[in-house]
Formats: structure tokens, sequence, C-alpha cells
């Protein structure tokens, strides 16, 4: 079967070398590098209104994903704020907003959004890991990796290695529904 093509826009070259590495052969990712403006409201709100102004400059299939980690003793705040927050503070900043709760558990989540075009109402894919924070540890590579244990691991997500990574992560789990009902697109058409 030829390669179905997708287009996946992201301003973030790590998300989009960790979503053709999970995607697999059978897609072709083509990526618009957009850095789309981002509203506030609910994590679901702004994945869903990042797709929406997608749609309309690639006007086709597209599909966004917003990634966020939200802290328990924050009532998952910073969420999908967390970009502002690991710019303006740090690690180690994120490390200091925890102190002073005994409670550091943290989700880390993609919302996977995906149309075939404009007008047409988009479909979101959750995936999300529930985890820690603690002192970085691992490569600063990419983002706030180095922050973020997942439960029933010892080592962060900078530490595990990038294929393990890939078969467990927040990212993992949402790309594998948004396989799974393309696929099954693919089978109707
Ligand atoms: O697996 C991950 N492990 C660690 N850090 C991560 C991960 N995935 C996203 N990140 C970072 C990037 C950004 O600081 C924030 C999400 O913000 P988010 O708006 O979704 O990403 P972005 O603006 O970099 O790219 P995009 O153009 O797709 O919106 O968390
Ligand atoms: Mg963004």
């Amino acid at each position: 079967m030829a390669a179905q093509k997708l287009v996946f826009v992201t301003g973030n070259k790590n998300k989009l070398a960790e979503t053709r590495r999970i995607l697999g052969d059978h897609f072709q990712l083509e990526s618009v590098n957009i850095d789309l403006p981002e509203l506030q409201g609910t994590n679901q709100e702004i994945a869903l209104e990042k797709c929406r102004q997608a749609s309309k400059i690639v006007n086709g299939p597209v599909f966004v994903e917003d990634t966020g980690l939200g802290f328990n003793a924050l009532n998952g705040l910073p969420g999908p704020y967390i970009k502002w927050f690991l710019e303006g503070v740090g690690l180690e900043g994120l490390n200091k907003m925890l102190v002073g709760f005994s409670d550091k558990g943290a989700a880390a989540y993609c919302n996977i959004v995906y149309t075939t075009g404009p007008d047409v109402e988009p479909i979101i894919f959750e995936g999300r890991v529930e985890g820690k924070i603690v002192d970085a540890r691992g490569p600063t590579s990419f983002g706030w990796d180095p922050v973020f244990q997942p439960d029933g691991y010892d080592q962060t997500y900078a530490e595990i290695d990038s294929s393990i990574k890939n078969t467990m992560s927040h990212r993992f789990l949402a790309v594998c529904k948004l396989r799974a009902y393309l696929a099954k697109q693919e089978v109707q058409a």
C-alpha cells in the first residue's frame, strides 16, 4: 500500500521527529513550520483552535498537536502554558514552583487535533502519562523532558532512550489513536 500523506503544522522540530518515528513508514509526513498563535482556554479549546487556524492555512487535511505539563498540586497548571513557564523560569524554576507542596505529581499530555478541511469539525485524540516533577536529569535537548519522571520508571523522559520514550509517551499514546482512526477511514474509503 502506498504511503498515506499527512500534513502536520508545528514550529517544533523535536515534536516532528518524534511524531515521524511513531507514525512509521506507512505515512509520509509533511510539515509546515508555523508556530500558530495560541489562545488561552482549556487544553482542548487551545488545541482545537490551533487546528482550525492550521486548516485555513493548509486548506486541506491537516493535524496539529498541543502538549502540556500539568502539576497536580496546582490543579493542572501550567498545563497548556508550560512553554511560557519553561522559557520564563527554566527547569529549576519549574521545580521551585512546587516547593511547599508534598505532592510532586504531574501529567504530561498531548492533544492531537485532525481535520479534513477548514469547514469540517476537527477531531481530538488525547495521550496522557502520569508521573512526577524531579530535579533535572539527562540531556536538555527537548523541553521539560529532564524534569518529568513517568510513573513506573526511575529515569526522566530525558534519560529514557528515545526508542523507549516513543513507545510509551503522551505523544505515542495520542499518535496511536490518530493512526487507528486514519486506518479505519482508509478501509472505509
Ligand atoms: O515530549 C515533550 N517533552 C518535553 N517537552 C515537550 C514535549 N513536547 C512538547 N514539549 C515542550 C515544547 C513547548 O515548550 C511545550 C509545548 O508547547 P506547544 O505549544 O505544544 O509546542 P510548540 O509551541 O513548541 O510547538 P507547536 O508549533 O506545535 O505549537 O512543551
Ligand atoms: Mg506552540
